[in-house]
């Protein structure tokens, strides 16, 4: 064999061997989070040794050699970085966090330590084995075929779930919140606002803050928003998107219809079309939102978003979409055209005008 071919194949072979491990690689990355390393990193101060990151993980004695193994693969994942110490005359090496650990620190805004937790939760990993499977299946997603019920009823119906997803939805979302009083202009103007599928109302809470007289009106699932006080211009109300929005200047869609078909996307688009039309006068939907295949995309955020798109076809019946796809779902729904802006990272924010 040509020596170029077989280099090419020996770097195939590296490629295949890295998605089929790329599970072990998550694997380490919880480990990382449920063992705190991050953490008691960030409490030491100063970048930590060896013996001081094993003394302080409290782990058993006889685990101490593998934890080195542990942190050189996550330091070259690029979740940690290492930094050369002189101790007693003796050179040692230091761990230190990078902006990727720095993310998972826990009590740090943002933190997206509650979004890995949630996205390692057995429910999710093991309808992902399935996926081979479900393409020959007649169950509408590989996690219906493993749970016998959909997602949502799952996230329902299990306390556990509920509690553990809707702090990972708080913490992904936190990180377009952080850029949320950039886009002050997009709400400038308007007297109401219903954010559909709201959650919590932690874009409200920022944008209420920003504009005084805006009136904002969440509207979630029943138990999403059980319990949740009203504030002076925030409130919360218990209901079914599909079923009936409340008419207003405009609606809000912030990391929503991307758990949704076409079809379902479709059908929340028309109720919020007909929500900013009753008052007389249109209005606009603002939709926050993964676009594939944007012009200022590197290889690391294509990739974030293809996953995203995978866990979408994995858990629910939504897709991430690309700026044709959406198109085509505006119009359908009645919405003539739309602008979109990229200044939230990973998501993009949309306006769609009747
Ligand atoms: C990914 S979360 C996004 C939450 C929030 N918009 C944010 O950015 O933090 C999707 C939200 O849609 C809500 N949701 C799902 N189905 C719904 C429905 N049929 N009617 C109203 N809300 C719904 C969920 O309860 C959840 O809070």
């Amino acid at each position: 064999m040509e020596k170029m071919d077989v280099e090419e194949l020996f770097q195939a072979q590296a490629h295949l061997y890295n998605y089929t491990y790329s599970f072990i690689g998550s694997m380490c990355l919880k480990s990382a989070v449920h063992l705190g390393i991050p953490d008691i990193i960030f409490k030491n101060a100063k970048p930590i040794t060896l013996p001081e990151l094993v003394l302080a993980l409290q782990i058993q004695p006889t685990k101490s050699g593998h934890v080195y193994r542990l942190m050189r693969f996550l330091v070259h994942a690029g979740f940690f970085a290492t930094t050369k110490l002189v101790k007693n005359d003796e050179e040692e090496v230091g761990y230190d966090l990078t902006p990727s650990s720095r993310l998972l620190l826990k009590d740090n805004v943002p933190t997206l330590s509650p979004f890995v937790r949630a996205m390692f939760h057995p429910a999710i990993v093991h309808s992902s084995e399935s996926l081979a499977e479900w393409f020959h299946s007649k169950e509408i997603t590989p996690f219906d075929s493993a749970f016998g019920m959909s997602f949502w009823e799952y996230w329902s119906q299990n306390q556990e779930f509920n509690g553990l997803f809707n702090e990972a939805m708080i913490s992904d979302s936190g990180m377009v919140n952080l850029v949320m009083r950039n886009c002050k202009s997009v709400f400038e103007g308007l007297s109401s606002l219903v954010d559909v599928g709201g959650g919590k109302g932690g874009v409200g809470r920022i944008v209420c803050e920003l504009l005084p007289n805006l009136h904002w009106t969440v509207l979630d699932l029943p138990h999403v928003v059980e319990n949740l006080p009203d504030s002076t211009n925030l409130k919360f109300v218990g209901g079914d998107m599909f079923q009936s929005i409340p008419s207003a200047d405009a609606i809000l869609l912030k990391l929503v219809l991307h758990a949704y078909s076409d079809e379902e996307s479709i059908k929340v688009l028309k109720k919020c079309k007909e929500a900013i039309s009753k008052k007389g006068k249109e209005g606009k939907v603002i939709i926050i939102d993964i676009v594939v295949g944007e012009k200022n995309e590197n290889h690391v955020s294509t990739e974030a978003k293809l996953f995203y798109d995978m866990l979408m076809m994995v858990v629910v019946t939504g897709r991430e979409r690309e700026e044709k796809e959406w198109e085509k779902l505006f119009l359908e729904a009645g919405f003539s055209h739309y602008k979109i802006t990229n200044i939230l990272g990973l998501r993009s924010l949309i306006e769609v005008y009747p």
